[in-house]
């Protein structure tokens, strides 16, 4: 299941045109913060989909009767440019555990990347909801590897997928390599990709634009 929050008209739209835009980009706390707010949205959109019951919650003046959440969730993201999407799933599910992989292109040559996954700390994903966060998917490959990663530390019930701009080839990759029952939620669906695997029109190097260039 694919959710494209592109398709309907709200306020995610106007943070993610920001987050595409390159003068206003160009401010850096603005550009991590927009990301933050669009994975806030898609926080409140997926606590839709858990497990709640009833609880009696004890208030001044006597007792209510309370839906809350029952799932354990874990907040995987793929540093760098992960962090601030996975601060704002944070500032939603703050009683969420989180998991930590880094990834990046080596390069061989100027288009072809192998993607390198050095670091993982995770705790079990046993029975978990398990959320991860990217603000890109292009070729696919980063997440695709991370996910691998993953697996070594349980089977969780449910995967969530969250990304601010995909594209189709980086989604018909996942569709082979996670489970059918993965839910996908996306801020938009870009058409088309440069020879070095960004996205066009996309909105440029997440992680340069959150944290500056790295050598
Ligand atoms: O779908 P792919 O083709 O694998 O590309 C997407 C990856 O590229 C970006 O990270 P990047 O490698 O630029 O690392 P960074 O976060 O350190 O900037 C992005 O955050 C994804 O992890
Ligand atoms: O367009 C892209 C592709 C990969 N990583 C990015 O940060 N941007
Ligand atoms: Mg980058």
């Amino acid at each position: 299941m694919i959710t494209d929050f592109s398709k309907t008209n709200s306020i995610f739209n106007q943070f993610l045109s920001e987050i595409r835009d390159a003068k206003i980009q160009k401010d850096r706390m603005r550009f991590r913060r927009n990301l933050e707010r669009v994975a806030e949205i898609m926080a409140y959109e997926i606590s839709k989909t858990l497990k709640y019951s009833e609880k009696e919650i004890t208030t001044p003046l006597g007792e209510a009767m309370m839906n809350t959440i029952d799932d354990e969730i874990v907040l995987a993201t793929i540093l760098r440019a992960g962090i601030p999407m996975h601060q704002g799933l944070l500032n939603y599910f703050d009683k969420a555990d989180s998991a930590f992989v880094s990834a990046f292109r080596n390069h061989t040559s100027d288009e072809e990347f192998d993607i390198e996954v050095e670091y993982c700390a995770s705790p079990t994903l046993d029975g978990k909801i398990l959320v991860i966060s990217d603000p890109m998917l292009a070729t696919g490959n980063s997440l695709a590897s991370v996910y691998k990663v993953l697996q070594k530390y349980g089977n969780p019930k449910q995967v969530h997928l969250v990304f601010g701009i995909a594209t189709e080839q980086g989604l018909n990759l996942l569709e082979k390599k996670l489970p059918k029952s993965t839910k996908i939620w996306v801020g938009a669906i870009d058409d088309e990709m440069t020879a070095q695997s960004y996205i066009v029109p996309g909105l440029g190097d997440a992680g340069d634009l959150a944290f500056g260039e790295k050598v």
